[in-house]
């Protein structure tokens, strides 16, 4: 069914997050997809290197973008997402300070002042058992996942940031720390593109704390928009799916 909007959909697990926005989209058209990647398009592993996409996400995401504009967004850097994604899809990365296109060109949006902030930290991270970087085009990221203790690691980790210079922010998502230049966000990023497609309605699905910029935005331009957060945790999004699998059966009614 298109352009229909129901309070809840238990067959594909779609819940309402507000009550006060008591109706969510079951499809919409014509949508301008906005999809994150770890923990929306790929299931959350413990090896970043090894989070390989939802197996029915290659399919899906060369089909939807052939009919509708389809940018992901990520935290990833472009580059190195191209081991993942087999195709050149528009894409932000690195959180909103990457713009282009997977694995081919792509604009850094970082000011050198933020870089150069990043190779300092980068060369200070703490020595913690378990602690793993991943190495990022002009930035990175230290996961805690695989610390044995994690929340010794974590208070390790904020210790090391108390003094953060003013051009970075730092962000907490999944076990994971990452230095963002400051205001370069997913929310900027998506406020731009979205602007460049009047009569689309941007349809964003996201599972961690950057994508909240990214709903932030959304809610707060003058249009229609559905935000979709991907698995539980506290959101502002108008409606969550379970993970993954669910996300593909959302996308799937779109081709
Ligand atoms: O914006 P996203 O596409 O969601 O990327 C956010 C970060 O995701 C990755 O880390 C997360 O997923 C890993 C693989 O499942 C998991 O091991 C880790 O604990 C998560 O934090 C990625 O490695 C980062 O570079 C992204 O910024």
């Amino acid at each position: 069914m298109r352009n229909a909007w129901h309070p809840t959909d238990t067959k594909y697990g779609i819940q309402n997050t507000r009550h006060e926005r008591p109706l969510m989209p079951t499809v919409v058209e014509p949508p301008l997809f906005f999809l994150d990647y770890d923990g929306t398009l790929a299931p959350i592993v413990d090896d970043p290197a090894a989070a390989v996409p939802h197996p029915e996400a290659p399919d899906l995401l060369r089909d939807l973008d052939a009919q509708f504009p389809l940018w992901i967004v990520t935290g990833r850097d472009l580059q190195a997402l191209s081991s993942f994604l087999d195709r050149p899809y528009s894409a932000i990365g690195l959180h909103g300070a990457q713009e282009g296109v997977v694995g081919r060109d792509i604009h850094n949006r970082m000011s050198d002042e933020a870089a150069a902030a990043l190779r300092r930290l980068r060369a200070s991270v703490p020595s913690v058992d378990g602690l793993r970087v991943e190495d990022k085009a002009r930035s990175f990221a230290v996961h805690y996942r695989e610390a044995r203790d994690e929340s010794g690691a974590r208070d390790q980790l904020k210790d090391w940031l108390a003094d953060l210079p003013e051009v970075l922010d730092a962000i907490w998502g999944k076990k994971v720390v990452e230095l963002r230049p400051d205001g370069l966000t997913k929310g900027t990023a998506v406020r731009r593109i979205a602007a460049q497609h009047p009569d689309h309605v941007p349809v964003y699905l996201g599972d961690d704390v950057t994508d909240e910029d990214a709903f932030a935005a959304l809610q707060e331009m003058d249009r229609d928009a559905v935000s979709i957060k991907v698995g539980p945790g506290d959101t502002r999004a108008d409606a969550r799916l379970d993970g993954p699998d669910a996300v593909m059966a959302y996308l799937r009614r779109y081709v």
